[in-house]
């Protein structure tokens, strides 16, 4: 497995605790970047091809498995596949939890609707006025994403993804605010929302219904902070073990880099860690 630690000893350490507890342990993993590779285009997305294995293996040594993602829930469901690895982690009696839109829609295994608010005030006008603030600043070509209760403004597309995305913030941000609405910035996409949920919310959601005795979460960008942080602040709290894995890949080491515990190589090195605790739980 392609494993980055930032502290190596300190990462064993944690892995190992999680490990040894790992009937009782939650794992919660964000799709985009860390289930599932960065593409251009994110309708291309798809869940790794290893993925579902990897899944329904680790389910049966774990007490639950969620998916956290700013994703439509009932768009990653079918991104991810995700009915039918429900299918195969109920048949172990094991809960797959999905909660979509940064947590404000969930859907899981037992209950298979996707269940969320209305999408904000102040949406519609806001992506009235999206198409004259992207032309003033040179990006009407950037690719929209309709999420239903958010919008996305992509700009992988251009020559210089990075500048435009800088450059987009003060605007949309503005404008977002304008609207009662607040921004997400992610991976060369800034993404417009409600405010008042986010991927640490989910997981405190989480922590009541599951009552793990120990949590790992995995994820890749701005939108797992929070997530990264609830998980923390748990596991103070509670003294239970946690582990935060950083799902890095390319050069450019992103804002999840000084809060994790260990660092893995993409989607692939995601996969490779929930491996070795599979296989480290069943041989005891
Ligand atoms: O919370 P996540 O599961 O990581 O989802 C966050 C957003 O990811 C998607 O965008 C990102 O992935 C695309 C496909 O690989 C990529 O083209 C884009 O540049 C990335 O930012 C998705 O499009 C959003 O809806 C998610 O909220």
């Amino acid at each position: 497995m392609a494993e980055l630690q930032p502290d190596e000893t300190a990462g064993e350490q944690k892995y190992a605790a999680v490990a040894a507890v790992a009937a009782e342990a939650l794992v919660g993993l964000d799709f985009d970047g860390t289930l599932s590779p960065i593409v251009e285009d994110p309708a291309s997305a798809r869940i790794h091809p290893d993925a579902a294995s990897a899944l329904i293996a680790l389910a049966a040594r774990v007490k639950a498995i969620a998916i956290v993602t700013g994703r439509p829930a009932g768009q990653v469901v079918e991104l991810g596949g995700l009915a039918a690895i429900a299918d195969a982690l109920a048949e172990l009696g094991k809960e797959l939890y999905v909660f979509g839109q940064y947590g404000n829609q969930r859907w899981s295994g037992s209950d298979r609707v996707v269940v969320g608010p209305p999408p904000p005030e102040g949406l519609a006008a806001f992506e009235a006025a999206l198409p004259d603030v992207l032309a003033e600043h040179g990006a009407s070509e950037a690719y929209i994403e309709e999420k239903g209760l958010a919008v996305g403004v992509h700009t992988r597309r251009f020559p210089d993804p990075d500048e435009l995305t800088a450059r987009l913030l003060p605007p949309l941000t503005e404008l977002a605010a304008e609207h009662g609405l607040m921004i997400e910035p992610g991976k060369q996409v800034i993404e417009v929302r409600a405010p008042g949920m986010h991927k640490g919310l989910a997981i405190e959601t989480l922590i009541a219904e599951v009552s793990p005795g120990a949590i790992l979460f995995g994820g890749d960008d701005l939108g797992d902070i929070e997530a990264f942080e609830a998980v923390k602040a748990w596991g103070k709290t509670t003294g239970s073990p946690t582990l935060l894995v950083y799902s890095h890949a390319g050069a450019d080491r992103g804002p999840l880099a000084g809060l994790a515990d260990i660092e893995v190589a993409g989607p692939d090195g995601v996969l490779g860690l929930l491996r070795r605790l599979t296989d480290e739980a069943a041989a005891g």
